[in-house]
Order: C-alpha cells, then structure tokens, then sequence
C-alpha cells in the first residue's frame, strides 16, 4: 500500500480495500479489469488523488464503486440523491471496504460526466435551483453548468469524487477550476479525481495513480498524457505529418 508519511491518517477516505476472498470470479466484469484483478489496497491523498489511464482501463468502474461504497448515488449528485436512469453500475461497491478518516465531510458530491443531464433534471424537479446558483443548470451550456455546480455548491471540509469533469470544460476553465480545488482543498475538503486532462491533474499536492496493469504511482511528468500532449504541443508539425501519413496520396 502506497504511505503518504505524516499524512496518512487522510481525510475522509484513508484507502479502500477489495475483499478479494468474497470477489465471485476474476474472469467476469468488473473483476476482470486488470485494474481491478491485481487490486488489494488503494491509498488515498488527504488532498487530491488522480486516476489516470487509458480509455477503459477501468476508471469510472473504480470511482463509482468507491463513491457507491461510501453512501453516493451511482449516477451522482450529493448523498441526498437517489436518481437513477438506467441500473448499469456494477456491484463492485459491495466488494469494496472504503476506510474512513476520523471526522466525517460536511458534505459531498459524486460528478460524473456521463449522467450530469439527469442530475440537472433532478435538480429542477426537487427545485433546487437556488443551491447551484440560481439559475437552471438546464439553461446554462454544458460547461457553464458543471462549473455551476462547482462555484455554487461546493464547499470546505466535503469529500468530492469526479469523474472527468474537464469533460465540457475549455482549458482556461479547467485553469480555473484548479484555483477552486485549491481553495476547496484549503478550506478541508478532499477530492479524487478521474480525468484525462493535463492541466486538472497537474495540481501540486496530489497523488497520482496511472492504471496500466493496476494501480503505479506515478509522477505527473510520467503520465502518458502529459508526455503526449507536451510531445503534441511542441512538435506539432511533426505530430501532424506523422498521424496523416498514409493520407497524403489520397487526393483530399
Ligand atoms: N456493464 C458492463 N458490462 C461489461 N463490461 C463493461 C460494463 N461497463 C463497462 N464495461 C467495460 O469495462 C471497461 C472499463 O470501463 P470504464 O468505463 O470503467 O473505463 P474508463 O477507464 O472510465 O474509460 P474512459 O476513459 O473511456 O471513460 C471497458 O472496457 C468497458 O467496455
């Protein structure tokens, strides 16, 4: 298990553990995931911990049973949500031990790209329009609502587990949302994140895991995706002649 030093007593999940005596199968979904098959204990950061990797490595799978675990809607929102539109989570929570820290979050919330429409219709039909800042999330573009949900509803000393929230996110937004975090994450609140983005997982105090085999700790400068995208922006040209080699007969 990965130690943080002093650290390590977290804040409001310390780790989790799979109990792998009761896991039915290692050949069926979800326990198949190689991420998942070599999993014993995870730790996290009392800030922030980064899940990185490849599309279908597994990330959402982890994330929403670590969120389902410890008592959020699989399809998101606050704990006080229980929405759901299709019942396609896996049962991974059930196998899951989440490991709490010793004071509980305030408060929390579970944002997942995927299902953010219907928590938005969820929010209207409850009328809580007032908590996320006054306006419809309906009537905001799909950015301009998750960061909404972000500057409006979020607090100190809560516990926010986010599944690619750069999703509808511009890059000088994800900029900013990296100044929310921090003030977040000053004012007691902790975060695990899943996310492509080079810019989100750059913030400082963090821990990030990259899923290839399983879970390695790497340093931000060793994530695939800050080593394609720096190899992208700076050589452009020479990027761009090689992905369209074999396009250039093609008359177009
Ligand atoms: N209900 C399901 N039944 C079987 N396989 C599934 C199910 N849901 C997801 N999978 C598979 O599990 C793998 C992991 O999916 P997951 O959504 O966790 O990946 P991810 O790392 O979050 O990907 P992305 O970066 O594209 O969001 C994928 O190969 C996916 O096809």
């Amino acid at each position: 298990m990965f130690k943080i030093g002093s650290n390590s007593v977290g804040r409001y999940i310390r780790y989790i553990e799979l109990n792998r005596d009761k896991v039915p199968s290692f050949t069926e979904y979800p326990f198949n995931l190689p991420a998942i098959k070599s999993l014993d204990t995870l730790s996290f950061h009392p800030k922030v911990t980064f899940i990185v990797g490849e599309n279908g490595t597994g990330k959402s799978t982890i994330l929403e049973s670590i969120a389902v675990a410890f008592g959020f809607n699989a399809e998101g929102g606050t704990r006080n949500f229980n929405f759901a539109s299709r019942a396609t989570h896996s049962d991974l929570s059930q196998y899951i031990k989440v490991v709490k820290g010793v004071k509980r979050p305030r408060d929390g919330f579970f944002l997942r790209a995927e299902s953010f429409y219907n928590f938005a219709t969820n929010v209207e039909k409850l009328n809580l329009n007032h908590a996320y800042g006054g306006r419809s999330l309906h009537e905001q573009s799909h950015g301009e609502s998750f960061f909404a949900v972000f500057q409006n509803r979020f607090c100190g000393e809560s516990l926010y587990i986010l599944d690619e929230p750069e999703a509808a996110l511009s890059p000088s937004r994800q900029m900013s949302m990296i100044t929310r975090m921090h003030q977040l994450i000053e004012e007691g609140s902790q975060f695990i994140i899943a996310t492509h983005s080079p810019i989100i997982m750059a913030y400082p105090h963090s821990l990030i895991y990259q899923i290839e085999e399983g879970f390695e700790h790497v340093t931000y400068e060793k994530t695939e995706h800050y080593q394609v995208m720096r190899a992208f922006v700076n050589n452009t040209q020479k990027m761009l002649k090689l992905l369209l080699e074999d396009d250039k007969d093609d008359g177009v």
